[in-house]
């Protein structure tokens, strides 16, 4: 995957060169590249932002060098992505999907694990960081010729830019890709992952402070484990996101153990 993301804080995207984002990077997993906005201006400012149309409080960023950002953005990853289309030189180049153009934005949708899976599967990924009150209107209905235009918020809360939304979403997604995380089979009991919160966790001592390991765990029954495991599922998600309880199919699990928590 080519992952490129556009910001006028570069530095801000520095933690993408740690831990398992900037080792799949090293290892030629991750393909991701950070442009700095401001090296498509043309004022000898380097301007990105003008006052808002119709007065308010703040700047908004002006659609010329997002424009010119964006466009040469798709025409270097088009280049790549033709390359692999076409299976290498010679073969006739296909015409590559138009790459998905993430804009974070509180007026977005809601970035969930299973847009995390949905994105972890595209060959590539723009992301445009939004600042000041936002990107001019226009460049998000121009950039439909070029991309698929996905505006996507982490939450319900403001930030005061798109630079944190990025960083949570490529690691989200960054670590769905193959051979990213160690044990594949980590990615199955997390969180989210069918729709429950995960169980919780324990390691030595088997008793600390007064408190003791359930002794479940310790009995080396695998079946009472998981059927335990699974219980505490649930007692944490109707306890802590009965929203997603609610999601959930209640038929997977006799009304009988529902009520026990
Ligand atoms: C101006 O760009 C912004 C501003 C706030 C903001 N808040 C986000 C969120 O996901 O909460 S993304 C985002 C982008």
């Amino acid at each position: 995957m080519r992952i490129d993301v556009v910001s006028i804080f570069p530095e801000y995207l520095a933690p993408l060169e740690l831990s398992l984002i900037g080792k799949a990077r090293q290892d030629g997993l991750l393909d991701l590249r950070v442009h700095d906005l401001r090296d498509f201006t043309t004022d000898k400012h380097r301007s990105v932002d003008d006052t808002p149309y119709g007065g308010g409080a703040g700047m908004v960023m002006k659609p010329e060098p997002w424009a010119q950002a964006l466009a040469a953005v798709a025409a270097a990853a088009s280049v790549a992505g033709a390359g692999e289309a076409a299976g290498g030189a010679g073969a006739m180049a296909a015409e590559p999907a138009k790459p998905v153009l993430i804009v974070p934005s509180p007026a977005g949708e809601r970035f969930n694990q299973a847009l995390a899976h949905e994105l972890a599967e595209e060959d590539r990924l723009v992301f445009a960081c939004g600042r000041y009150e936002g990107i001019d209107e226009r460049v998000i209905e121009w950039a439909e010729e070029h991309f698929t235009v996905r505006p996507m918020s982490l939450g319900d809360y403001v930030l005061n830019g798109g630079e944190v939304a990025v960083l949570a979403m490529v690691e989200a997604i960054g670590r769905l890709l193959p051979g990213v995380v160690g044990n594949p089979d980590s990615l199955v009991e997390e969180s989210h992952s069918d729709g429950l919160l995960e169980y919780p966790v324990y390691t030595k001592p088997a008793s600390w402070r007064d408190r003791d390991v359930p002794a479940v765990l310790l009995s080396g029954n695998h079946g009472k484990i998981a059927q335990w495991r699974r219980h505490e599922q649930y007692r944490r998600t109707a306890e802590r996101r009965p929203d997603l309880l609610e999601a959930f199919d209640a038929g997977k699990l006799p009304r009988a153990d529902r009520t026990a928590f």
